[in-house]
């Protein structure tokens, strides 16, 4: 049997392999694409264009990518019929081919299909999405010093709510679940009191593993280790002071990690005060130690004070000698914010942050939400990355209201290729775009989501007029 059913891959080229999680380059790897819905059919064309430009002037034809063209959303269901929106052949190039790149793919709201996007992610357990959020120099945005917000954000990307384990508020088996909760599960708990689920609820299931956390939080470790000086910081990001048993334990299997499998490496933020404190005061006893870490420690019950000295001893004992004296400095500091607060701090205090790995829905906000503070959603790329796959795609949708008007910015997209060479380890073609997306902004050619904001506003570029703005800078 054929191994597609209305695809033919291309007849040069290889696939890309992965060995232990890694991938196995090729000088001429097939890599699946998925044009997009909406304003992808003008961002991928832009997107191919620059891409294939910094290859060719890279490697002088030694290295080329065989472009595969697969289908999802909309242009799916026009060759594989009604509802085909991601049909067989697509997730089979992908397992076949390892990388892929996409546009995005629109999901309604409320009933209906559910997100095409979510559904690869989950389909290859992409369980990283990595979302850089950078500024170029010249672009325009709401900050008064947008150059300091350098973060890349690390969204778990296969549990949490976006699992879609759910019920409607009128579905027979939600119903159920209701009751079952209400006379159930919720009295046998013992403190959850007179809580109820009111009658007319939808339910929705939030499950977070030690496994899914620990093996994401890991990837951005990773990822910090490759970094230098301050940027060797990894901000758990949780709202575990509400929910204890989701986002509250991310933070504590985060901390886990860093002081178990990374402890060679990892230092905490409370451990680095208390070897801080004793660096600048050698004498500093135990006790007051444990006194400046922990605000209020004067008014804590005899029991809460003990368990703070305790704290500090146990630090002292156990890191003192391979971290103290200031080796610390240079390994990876793991602290924790609360989700609600770290929307401030990258804001007033963006210089100060470098990954922030979060839970599947507080990553999806806060990076829409730091690409605003470095020129919009136009200029947001991402990766999604598991052990066996990875997909390249933009942080943002399908911006219909601009779609088929060479008018959208393709950066996002573009951007995204440059996470997929540096992948592939093609760092010079990666290079060149970054070389000549920097230059094209420096010189003001940028569509109109960053010519609006210019101070005096520019004439746009359209978004085809940019990838060729992009490819002449090279
Ligand atoms: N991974 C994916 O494929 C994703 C898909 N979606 C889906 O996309 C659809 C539309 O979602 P929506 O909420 O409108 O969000 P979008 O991200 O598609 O667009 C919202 C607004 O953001 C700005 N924007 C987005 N992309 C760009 C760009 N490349 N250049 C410049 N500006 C841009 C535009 O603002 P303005 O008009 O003010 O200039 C646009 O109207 C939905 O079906 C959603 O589910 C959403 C997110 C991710
Ligand atoms: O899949 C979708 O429609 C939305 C997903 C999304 O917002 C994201 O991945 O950031
Ligand atoms: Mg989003």
């Amino acid at each position: 049997m054929a191994q597609f059913e209305k695809l033919s891959p291309p007849s040069q080229g290889t696939a890309i392999r992965f060995v232990n999680g890694q991938p196995v380059i090729p000088n001429e790897p097939i890599i699946p694409f998925i044009r997009g819905d909406g304003t992808g059919v003008d961002i991928w064309p832009a997107t191919q264009r620059v891409l294939d430009a910094a290859v060719t002037k890279a490697y002088q034809g030694v290295r080329r990518i065989e472009w595969f063209k697969v289908y999802a959303g909309d242009e799916a269901c026009d060759l594989y019929g009604t509802y085909q929106y991601l049909p067989e052949d697509t997730l089979e190039a992908i397992r076949t081919y390892g990388v892929a790149i996409k546009g995005p793919l629109t999901t309604p709201i409320g009933g209906g299909i559910r997100s095409l996007n979510v559904a690869l992610r989950q389909i290859f357990d992409l369980y990283s999405c990595v979302r850089p959020c950078r500024y170029y120099k010249g672009t325009p945005s709401p900050h008064k010093r947008p150059q300091d917000l350098d973060v890349i954000v690390y969204r778990e990307n296969t549990e949490d709510i976006y699992m879609g384990v759910e019920w409607e508020a009128d579905d027979p088996v939600g119903k159920t679940l209701r009751e079952h909760l209400n006379t159930v599960v919720i009295p046998a708990n013992g403190k959850l009191g007179k809580r109820q689920i009111p009658e007319g609820s939808g339910i929705g299931i939030k499950p977070v593993s030690k496994h899914g956390s620990q093996r994401h939080i890991r990837k951005a470790i990773q990822h910090a280790l490759r970094l230098k000086g301050d940027k060797r910081h990894v901000t758990l990001v949780h709202k575990g002071n509400i929910m204890k048993f989701t986002e509250g334990a991310f933070r504590d299997w985060g901390y886990e990690l860093a002081t178990s499998e990374f402890r060679d490496v990892c230092i905490t933020e409370r451990e680095s005060w208390i070897l801080g404190n004793l660096e600048n005061d050698p004498q500093l006893s135990i006790q007051a130690n444990a006194r400046m870490i922990e605000p209020g420690y004067d008014s804590l019950t005899p029991e809460r004070k003990a368990s703070i000295d305790a704290e500090v001893h146990g630090v002292l004992d156990a890191i003192g000698t391979s971290h103290g004296n200031g080796q610390w400095k240079a390994m990876v500091l793991v602290d924790d914010r609360i989700a609600d607060s770290i929307f401030q701090q990258i804001q007033t205090r963006p210089q100060e942050y470098s990954i922030l790995a979060t839970l599947n829905l507080n990553g999806d906000y806060i990076s829409d939400a730091a690409a605003a503070m470095v020129g919009g959603l136009g200029m947001a790329p991402g990766a999604n990355i598991g052990e066996n796959a990875a997909i390249f795609e933009a942080t943002h949708g399908t911006a219909p209201k601009h779609a088929g008007l060479d008018r959208i910015n393709p950066g996002s997209v573009i951007l995204s290729g440059v996470m997929m060479l540096e992948f592939l380890g093609w760092q010079e073609a990666a290079d060149l775009i970054t070389k000549g997306l920097s230059a094209a902004i420096a010189n003001q050619q940028v569509t109109y989501d960053l010519a609006r904001l210019m101070d005096p506003p520019v004439d746009p570029v359209s978004c085809s007029g940019f990838s060729e703005a992009v490819i002449s800078h090279f």
